[in-house]
């Protein structure tokens, strides 16, 4: 049974080189982790959490620039050990914070399915069994035998998303970089993208896109300032975070596959006759 229990956890970054001249006038942030007023300033990152995901659980995580997202998603990769608190991860994770991470321009694309695949936690045996059905997902024909770089950045996308929707993950992290991907190609990909997400045992997910937070989660993390402002079902969550009803720009089609109607808006104008 994979697990993650997380407990008073903080991360901060001190930062030894920054420039301690003010400001002329000090300027409102809006975004970002706190930072303390010291010689060597740190970046409180994320603040006393308190976590515990469990097998099947399906989680968005929402929040402004700088909330702590994807410090909270390398502290549940085990990417970052918590500077104060603890972090017990249960199962094998694969983390995907970056789809071109682990492909080497000067191999062929063939060859970085491989080794993509090593990386992710997949063995060379159940890689080399894959590999024709990743290849043939891609649609990249004869290129697949060229070198990396000579391939285009949405080629090289095709690539990484077939790779990465064809392993077996326990814990699946993963980071919004999916929304780079052209729209009629993430159209042909969403099917495996929940597939992969329905056959792993947990998905943690960092996005600003509406449409994927309905399509991959059921429950919704919203941080603020490295903090746990919010968890509780997805569209309550991400409605108070967004201010609106999540439902509300939702294609209704969307609405069709997630099967779901979208709720009676709620009209404040007295009923005219
Ligand atoms: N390696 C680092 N060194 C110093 N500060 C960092 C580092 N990584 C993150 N931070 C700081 O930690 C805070 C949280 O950043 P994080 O990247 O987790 O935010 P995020 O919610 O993922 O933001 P975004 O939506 O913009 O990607 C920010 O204030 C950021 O400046």
């Amino acid at each position: 049974m994979v697990s993650i229990d997380v407990q008073g956890a903080s991360v901060d970054f001190p930062i030894f080189d920054a420039k301690n001249r003010s400001l002329k006038k000090s300027v409102l942030g809006r975004a970002g982790g706190r930072i303390t007023d010291a010689k060597v300033p740190v970046v409180e990152a994320l603040r006393d959490i308190d976590l515990h995901l469990q097998q099947g659980d399906r989680v968005g995580l929402v929040g402004h620039n700088g909330a702590g997202k994807s410090t909270l998603l390398r502290l549940l990769a085990g990417i970052y050990e918590p500077t104060r608190g603890r972090a017990r991860i249960r199962g094998r994770v694969a983390p995907v914070f970056d789809l071109a991470v682990g492909m080497d321009p000067e191999i062929s694309g063939l060859e970085n399915i491989l080794i993509r695949g090593l990386f992710l936690g997949m063995s060379r045996k159940e890689m080399e069994r894959r590999v024709d059905e990743i290849a043939e997902f891609t649609e990249l024909g004869d290129y697949l035998r060229m070198p990396l770089r000579t391939y285009s950045t949405g080629m090289r996308v095709r690539l990484a998303l077939g790779v990465v929707t064809s392993i077996d993950p326990e814990i699946l992290i993963l980071d919004e970089g999916i929304g780079a991907v052209d729209a009629a190609f993430l159209e042909k990909a969403r099917d495996r993208l929940r597939d992969l997400v329905d056959r792993s045992g947990m998905l943690v997910f960092a996005s600003h896109s509406d449409e994927f937070l309905v399509e991959l989660c059921d429950t919704a993390i919203w941080m603020d300032t490295g903090e746990i402002k919010e968890q509780g079902p997805l569209r309550e969550v991400v409605s108070h975070y967004k201010g609106r009803d999540l439902f509300e720009t939702l294609s209704p089609e969307t609405l069709k596959r997630i099967g779901r109607e979208r709720a009676p808006v709620v009209d404040d104008e007295p009923a005219r006759s």
